[in-house]
């Protein structure tokens, strides 16, 4: 068996071929096997299991992701309301994990630092359940518009979204995140069977390229986390440079940093009903590394059912903090600029939203111009750093109007606003309100926004007046 019908780098295969040794015939075999694709649950939402009895296409769990399915790659997920609704992230696998393994809790200080298009943020978002803070940074402009567009649509609330450098990032936030992500930029080795066009760009760039510029991000990573706090370290690569060998310049740059087990014990698998089944482990022999490496995660695709990935857990050393659930915080409406209050629509408009008392409660109303924004209490303004986005944008005050947005609408739970039109995921109208059309709907005596929901799911906004419902959806996001 040979990978020849792929094209291959040849040095690509020379590589592999000594890395795996008996392996490496296995390995191969896995680019002619199909493309495994996945479904992950947003929490925020829905439970694992009421996804379960909802889910129209056919799926099956992933072994060790508790929120995680695998999904007949003839379906279409992408092209369903639910999708529109915000209910699930389609993922490959094996990128599931490293957000699965950081162990973030509610109430923490959490940076995502390459996170567009937002694969890890969201779950990093989704497991902080509305509390503590979520900073997720991606360098690329471009790329970080699509991550914000998908912290929206996951309902995110306590996101800021910016576009920075790690260096700057470094600048302002010294040792002040409780945990952090680095998702790197790789030569992108395991992607090569599901895009192999990224063959080029490794031929082009190359493993050193990439190595050098992880180095970088890592120990400006490694300055801004806590003493006590955890980072997790993952790319979807194979090359031991960019893995191990990363992770070794860290720990020699920084002895206060170690790598720490990732997986939970064997006892608490059986409870969460988890299986790590086919995962390797580091190898220090491979960069003459120190034997800790050993405790890094080494995802291979022709182990597991998935691309491939390798994970590193570190710990700063320094006191835990245990309990972070900041809850105590109690709310207040903050005004930066004098003179800047809510207008009574808008007062009227999010007063009334049920449990608002709750939501504010873990965040600050903040008024620039005529746009109002909930941020997280939790969160110093810092000044000077590409922002696309702080907290969750509520709306625009318009004269005596108040413009509700559709980051707020996904946000809220059906049962947080009261004149719902509920459409069936079956009715031929959802694709129509999602293609920005107008709808004849039968309720005619409730004037003013309606939340337009799929099966009880928010999807966004629409202003009735007698029957007709004027379509507010975002337009930028309709189906296409
Ligand atoms: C592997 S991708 C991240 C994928 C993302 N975590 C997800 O799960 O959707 C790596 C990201 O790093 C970003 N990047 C590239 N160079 C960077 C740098 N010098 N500093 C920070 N991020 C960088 C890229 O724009 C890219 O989006």
């Amino acid at each position: 068996m040979d990978g020849d019908n792929m094209n291959l780098p040849r040095l690509f295969e020379d590589r592999m071929r000594n890395l795996l040794g008996d392996e490496y015939e296995e390995y191969l075999k896995c680019y002619h096997k199909p493309y495994y694709g996945g479904i992950r649950v947003n929490t925020l939402k829905l439970s694992p299991e009421e996804f379960e009895n909802l889910c129209p296409f056919s799926i099956k769990k992933i072994p060790w992701i508790p929120n995680g399915y695998f999904y007949d790659t003839n379906e279409q997920p992408a092209r369903h309301p639910y999708y529109y609704a915000g209910l699930y992230y389609i993922q490959e696998p094996s990128a599931m994990t490293p957000a699965s393994l950081l162990p973030v809790k509610p109430g923490e200080k959490v940076l995502d630092l390459c996170a567009a298009p937002g694969g890890k943020s969201t779950e990093l978002g989704a497991k902080l359940q509305g509390k503590g803070l979520l900073v997720s940074n991606d360098i690329s402009n471009s790329r970080a518009k699509a991550l914000l567009k998908n912290i929206e649509l996951f309902g995110i609330k306590n996101a800021y979204v910016l576009s920075e450098s790690p260096n700057r990032l470094a600048e302002h936030f010294p040792q002040y995140f409780d945990k952090i992500l680095v998702d790197a930029p790789c030569s992108g080795e395991g992607m090569f069977r599901k895009s192999p066009s990224i063959m080029k760009n490794w031929e082009q760039y190359g493993v050193d390229y990439y190595n050098k510029l992880q180095k970088e991000i890592i120990i400006y990573a490694a300055k801004m986390l806590k003493p006590g706090g955890m980072m997790l370290y993952s790319t979807c690569t194979f090359s031991p440079e960019e893995n191990e060998g990363t992770i070794s310049y860290l720990l020699e740059e920084c002895p206060d940093i170690h790598v720490v087990e990732a997986l939970p014990s064997l006892e608490e698998r059986k409870g969460l009903g988890l299986s790590y089944e086919g995962f390797d482990r580091g190898r220090p022999d491979w960069v003459n590394g120190p034997e800790q490496l050993k405790h890094c995660i080494r995802l291979w695709p022709h182990k597991i059912s998935g691309e491939g990935h390798f994970i590193a857990l570190l710990k700063k050393e320094g006191p835990s903090d245990t309990d972070k659930d900041n809850s105590s915080i109690r709310g207040k409406i903050l005004d930066y600029k004098k003179g800047n209050t809510l207008s009574k629509e808008a007062e009227d408009f999010l007063y009334n939203l049920s449990n608002w008392d709750d939501l504010i409660s873990q965040s600050r109303i903040l008024i620039q111009k005529d746009r109002v924004y909930l941020v997280p209490a939790e969160f110093e303004e810092k000044q000077g750093l590409r922002t696309l986005r702080q907290g969750l944008f509520l709306g625009e005050m318009k004269k005596n109007r108040f413009q509700p947005s559709q980051a707020l609408a996904i946000a809220l739970k059906s049962n947080q606003y009261d004149k719902l039109i509920n459409l069936s995921s079956k009715d031929q109208d959802v694709i129509r309100y999602l293609k920005c059309e107008t709808l004849t709907v039968e309720k005619s005596n409730e004037k003013g926004w309606q939340l337009v929901c799929v099966d009880g799911y928010p999807l966004g906004w629409g202003k009735l007046n007698n029957n007709t419902l004027k379509n507010m959806y975002l337009p930028g996001w309709r189906w296409m």
